[in-house]
């Protein structure tokens, strides 16, 4: 799915202080792409893919996202927009510790309205035979499958990753990266991924660059380079 974002402002007020966090930042990512996100932190980064994601509200300028304008939706469509098209993954997993894989998984499953199949996903991402365990009895890297499960169940069309091997070493990390590969390439799911490790942008198709609220630089790679093969830092 297609996003299209132009001149999107976005400021925080914390008591005296003004933050803005987005400048007019612009961007405009085909349908079905990997797009690796860069930037110091502080950035922008976070609040780019939460006002994106419909977390969080722009206060000026406009995103698109398969042509339909989200500042145009009602509280109740942007609610709809998040649970049906929009998938998150964080550097914490996030996972319910009270919940067994399979629990936590079905719990993005009961957000949408098209789900994938539960034994499908947990097989996808290599957990069934571990559906009854708790994140507790996990490796930081099965803890991510179970995250990328579910966001996947549901079925959407975006993929927003906030540093998602953030907490993992390299080759945990890029067994993550190669299954987010595996999902853009069997579903053509759009992936937007933010990362301080430059080496991921080489498995992008585009590259951005953010830097004090604003989007700085954007470029496609030609040739993309195996998930297993980036340069890590
Ligand atoms: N809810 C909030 N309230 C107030 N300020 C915020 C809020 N969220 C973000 N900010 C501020 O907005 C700016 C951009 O933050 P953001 O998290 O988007 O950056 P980032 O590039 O993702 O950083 P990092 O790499 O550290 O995660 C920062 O100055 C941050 O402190």
């Amino acid at each position: 799915m297609a996003i299209f974002a132009e001149k999107v402002t976005k400021t925080y007020q914390s008591g005296e202080v003004t933050v803005k966090a987005l400048r007019e930042a612009g961007l405009t990512v085909p349908d079905n792409k990997i797009v690796t996100i860069l930037g110091p932190s502080g950035s922008g980064k976070s609040t780019l893919l939460n006002v994106i994601g419909g977390i969080d509200r722009y206060d000026e300028g406009r995103i698109e996202v398969d042509g339909q304008a989200l500042d145009l939706l009602k509280d109740r469509q942007l609610t709809e927009y998040r649970r049906n098209k929009i998938g998150f993954i964080f550097q914490q997993y996030n996972l319910i510790p009270t919940l067994t894989v399979e629990e936590n998984v079905e719990v993005g499953r009961e957000l949408s309205s098209d789900p994938f199949p539960m034994e499908d996903i947990l097989g996808k991402v290599g957990m069934f035979d571990k559906k009854d365990k708790f994140p507790f009895q996990l490796s930081g890297g099965e803890q991510q499958r179970v995250a990328v499960a579910r966001a996947l169940i549901k079925n959407p069309d975006i993929l927003l990753c906030d540093e998602p091997t953030g907490a993992l070493d390299e080759e945990t990390g890029k067994n993550i990266l190669k299954l987010l590969k595996y999902v853009n390439d069997t579903y053509g799911t759009t992936i937007l991924i933010i990362t301080h490790n430059q080496g991921i942008g080489e498995m992008a198709h585009q590259v951005i660059r953010m830097s004090s609220g604003e989007i700085v630089e954007t470029y496609e790679n030609e040739t993309l380079v195996d998930p297993e093969q980036v340069t890590w830092s």
